[in-house]
């Protein structure tokens, strides 16, 4: 199954691989909406809307599943997964979308911009499983665009920074290498830096902007669908709503790998749980000190740590506290069944 087109829709060998001899008669499907009762997916006789095997929340946009043409059979692993801890009092971790081949971090040459955000986007792009790609916004409204850009290419030698103005079609068809051929592009961002203007250039969409929104006297202002749109290019983008409030969870090994040079250093301090807090021999303070390396830059990936793992320890005291409940719970349905046992005299 290993159709040109379908590798349009974003398939691949790793999805063809997870199909087994059982899955005759299914057709892959991928999802393009997800709604309470019903999934809307993209396969290649159309869109077709499917009923869910599992609770809708399992599924989330760009997901491929097996359908039998009713039904989302089976849902296959994805390359991978943006999550973020969960808005709200719960401790739970929420997918957000999956198999996204590039994220699109973007943020305006304005206040917006903000390094340790985009320090938070790229440990999420990297535990996503995903390439990160920053967008600089608005720089026709900058008198230092520039510097941003320059900022943005200190933060690694491993992320790709372009500036473009966002309403001008023809510099954001620089954007096309990246959503083109089956790739798929997830365009995350604070509200009004340019994501719905982005949207409507790459798909030829004429979703309102926060611009129009604001004359608009209801008042709505976020973009609340997370959908697979095609692009003009011939790839697929998902716009998520404005991640205001993107916490941090069980993202370790994307803090490590955007702050590698940090914790490389640190392998080399005389104490193997040095704090870098002016420790005798310690490498990371000497770094500093020699102008290797920036003392915020120390300060924001230790505030990072503490982020994921006091939301990842809440995750996991969360499933104890679960488990315990559970637990419980069991115990007292297995007493009354003892109870109600004929016979039983105890
Ligand atoms: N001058 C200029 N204006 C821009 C640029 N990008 C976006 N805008 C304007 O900024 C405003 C906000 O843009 P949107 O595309 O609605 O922002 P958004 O990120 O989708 O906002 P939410 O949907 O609330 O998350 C609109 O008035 C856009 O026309 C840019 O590069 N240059
Ligand atoms: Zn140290």
């Amino acid at each position: 199954m290993t159709d040109e087109t379908l590798t349009g829709l974003g398939w691949s060998d790793h999805f063809a691989r997870q199909l087994t001899p059982e899955d005759t008669g299914l057709t892959p499907a991928r999802i393009a909406e997800v709604h309470r009762d019903r999934l809307r997916a993209v396969t290649l006789a159309g869109q077709a809307d499917l009923l869910p095997s599992e609770s809708t929340g399992t599924y989330v946009v760009g997901d491929w599943v097996l359908s039998d043409a009713t039904h989302a059979v089976r849902r296959l692993t994805p390359t991978g997964d943006i999550t973020r801890r969960a808005a709200g009092r719960d401790v739970r971790i929420q997918r957000i979308a999956a198999n996204v081949d590039t994220l699109g971090i973007v943020t305006s040459c304005n206040a917006d911009f903000n390094v340790a955000r985009l320090e938070r986007y790229l440990a999420l792009a990297h535990s996503g499983g995903c390439l990160p790609l920053i967008v600089l916004t608005k720089p026709d409204m900058a008198e230092d665009a520039d510097t941003y850009l320059r900022q943005t290419q200190r933060l690694s030698p491993l992320v790709t920074a372009i500036s473009l103005n966002a309403r001008d079609p023809e510099e954001v068809a620089r954007l096309t290498p990246w959503c083109k051929n089956g790739q798929t592009l997830a365009l995350v961002g604070s509200s009004g830096v340019g994501k719905t203007t982005l949207r409507n250039a790459l798909t030829g969409g004429d979703a309102a902007t926060r611009g129009i929104r604001e004359d608009d006297a209801r008042g709505r202002h976020t973009t609340t669908n997370r959908s697979l749109a095609p692009t003009l290019a011939g790839g697929w983008l998902i716009d998520t709503p404005g991640m205001r409030e993107l916490q941090l969870a069980d993202v370790g090994d994307g803090i490590s790998a955007v702050f590698d040079d940090i914790e490389e250093l640190a392998l080399t301090c005389r104490f193997r749980n040095c704090a870098h807090e002016g420790e005798p021999g310690c490498a990371v303070q000497a770094a500093i000190t020699a102008g290797d390396l920036d003392a915020d830059r120390l300060t924001r990936w230790g505030k990072l740590l503490r982020e994921d793992r006091h939301n990842s320890e809440s995750v996991a005291e969360a499933r104890a506290r679960g488990k315990a409940f559970n637990r419980v719970v069991k115990e007292a349905v297995s007493k009354s069944k003892r109870k109600r046992t004929p016979g039983d005299t105890a």
